[in-house]
């Protein structure tokens, strides 16, 4: 899944490009020596030109790697601060625990316990003797790697970022979004509700994928049963929601890295289906954000890593954690496979929100509830549409939209907002509506009056039950802090009007409750689009890289909003429900 940390999560800054960056790194080193990136800052560089051409390539990193490059293309190099903060807490990955799934039959509560302590902490645990045969597992990861190391003709045939055949080998699913391009290649296989068909998975790694993504269904089922009773459900609640049907499943190659320090293997992300599961080779790299820093997620032979995602962390109302995590550029002599399955819902148009049962009124509901398309559409649109980065001065709601080339807008709310708590806010993309007017300038616009103004006659309660906002984790971080220094008022809990009712993009404004803002500068976005993001468009078109080289446009394409800045692998593989004559 997309910061990007999570498409719920506060991002980082924007690579700035313009100017020069001294990265001083911590390392072991007691003085190491500034290391001076002129990379992506040279005047005449020209970015958009060097990714497109990479990408044209469709020989990915491992290309690069073949050609002998012993610097990283400037593309590659990582802002400095995700570069300054590459290391883990030294002895922390004993935080990551691994259970014994032998003791299920035994000792199912004390399993039970383990599973429900890890997924209510730091959000990830190992699974060993889970019951795949451990040949199963290493075939699976040859036959990933001989993928990754056929002839780059080969590879180059199903080099695509559309995702009509349910099969894509693709280098950085948001290379023309990102800030900076991560040392990995990745194959992806659509793998349900509608599995891609397997003559267009590569041959080389086709038996092996399909066997794999049987056994690893089975023990997701069985995992999520245990999850089901660690929250006091039963084994069957959560199994029956039916939250392993839609599948995505990449296979990950991070070839060695010449200059591991400068780049990531993957950028800090959540995962937004309910539960991933990763299958992992021995170079390691994997860490997850524990309270107190970086945590290895050391590979253990044979173990499998499960991890909660952003909707099991809502279905819980937050009993369960979806934590970031991040994979370090690869720094050994070998290259690294791992073989993540994300688990979803199969029906997109079901309706998720925290289960009735865990919320009461010390516990209220935390999110609204939602669809799965919805909730999809909108971790795609996060990145790049308007998000609440904190509340300024007095109570003033400041929202930032972020672009992929340099280019930032500040909007900053006029009206004050008293007495914000992050549980308050509402869900960005549901309240902040953008409209294309007739020049093809956006325009923002915020329903302030609807948005904040507490509606008095409701109870309390009844605005939980029926209005209670889905919330952005990135909002509850950054506004938390703020709020907690601006508004140091007990909680006030505000009702929202149901999503239908509130304002959308495209839909006509209220002028009585809006204003509206214009940004500083011209952003061109298409009129409209049909695409969704089952239904991507074939290739981003032409002009999507040039605009990322001027710094006052998007990109173009309607597939890349949806991928944009983020890593959210698969994602954009969102399963379409399963119709009557197709099956699995
Ligand atoms: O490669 C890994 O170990 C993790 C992959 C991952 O987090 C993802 O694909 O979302
Ligand atoms: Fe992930």
């Amino acid at each position: 899944m997309f910061n990007l940390t999570s498409p719920l999560k506060s991002q980082p800054l924007l690579f700035p490009l313009t100017s020069k960056s001294t990265i001083i790194m911590t390392s072991s080193n007691p003085s190491p020596p500034p290391i001076t990136v002129f990379a992506s800052t040279t005047p005449d560089y020209d970015r958009a030109k060097a990714v497109k051409q990479f990408d044209e390539t469709k020989h990915g990193v491992k290309g690069l790697v073949d050609s002998g490059v012993q610097k990283l293309p400037p593309f590659f190099v990582h802002p400095p601060e995700t570069l300054s903060d590459l290391k883990p807490r030294p002895g922390s990955e004993s935080e990551v625990p691994t259970v014994d799934f032998s003791a299920v039959e035994t000792s199912r509560a004390a399993v039970v316990d383990q599973i429900r302590r890890a997924a209510s902490t730091i959000g990830f645990f190992q699974v060993i003797n889970h019951g795949i045969p451990p040949e199963l597992l290493e075939r699976t990861v040859a036959a990933m790697k001989k993928f990754h190391e056929q002839p780059a003709e080969e590879r180059a045939r199903v080099y695509r970022r559309e995702m009509g055949t349910g099969v894509s080998y693709i280098s950085n699913v948001d290379l023309y979004n990102s800030k900076a391009a991560s040392w990995r290649d990745t194959l992806q296989i659509r793998m349900g509700p509608i599995a891609a068909d397997p003559e267009e998975i590569p041959e080389v790694c086709r038996e092996e994928v399909r066997a794999w993504d049987k056994e690893a269904v089975r023990v997701g089922e069985l995992v999520i049963g245990l999850l089901s009773e660690g929250l006091g459900l039963g084994a069957e609640k959560l199994p029956e929601m039916g939250l392993v049907q839609g599948r995505v499943m990449v296979g990950h190659y991070y070839p060695p890295c010449p200059e591991p320090d400068l780049t990531v293997g993957l950028t800090s992300h959540a995962d937004p289906g309910a539960l991933t599961v990763v299958l992992q080779d021995h170079v390691g790299g994997l860490q997850v954000r524990s309270k107190d820093g970086w945590v290895d997620v050391k590979p253990v032979p044979g173990a499998l890593v499960f991890n909660i995602g952003d909707l099991l962390q809502i279905i819980s109302n937050e009993e369960y954690k979806s934590a970031d995590h991040r994979v370090l550029a690869n720094c050994s002599n070998d290259p690294r496979v791992s073989i993540a399955i994300f688990f979803n819902p199969g029906e997109r148009e079901k309706t998720f929100g925290p289960l009735p049962e865990l919320t009461s009124a010390e516990k209220p509901p935390l999110y609204r509830n939602f669809t799965f398309n919805e909730f999809i559409t909108r971790f795609f649109k996060k990145e790049l549409d308007v998000e609440v980065v904190g509340v300024e001065g007095y109570g003033k709601l400041c929202v930032e939209r972020k672009l992929p080339s340099s280019t930032e807008v500040r909007v900053i709310m006029k009206k004050p907002v008293p007495n914000v708590q992050p549980r308050d806010l509402p869900p960005i993309g549901l309240y902040v509506s953008e409209e294309v007017s007739d020049d093809d300038d956006p325009i923002y616009e915020y329903a302030s009056e609807e948005l904040h103004t507490p509606d008095q006659s409701q109870t309390q309660t009844e605005s939980l039950a029926e209005n209670s906002a889905v919330q952005e984790k990135s909002t509850n971080h950054v506004i938390s802090q703020n709020a907690a220094a601006t508004t140091p008022s007990a909680p006030v809990q505000i009702p929202f009007k149901p999503p239908s009712q509130q304002p959308r993009m495209g839909q006509p404004k209220t002028p009585a409750t809006s204003s509206k803002f214009r940004p500083k500068q011209t952003i061109r976005r298409p009129r409209a689009s049909t695409n969704s993001p089952s239904n991507p468009p074939a290739t981003p078109p032409p002009d999507t890289t040039q605009t990322q080289s001027t710094s006052a446009s998007v990109a173009t394409s309607e597939e890349t909003f949806k991928v944009a800045g983020s890593e959210a692998i698969g994602m954009n593989f969102i399963p379409t429900p399963v119709s009557k004559n197709q099956k699995n």
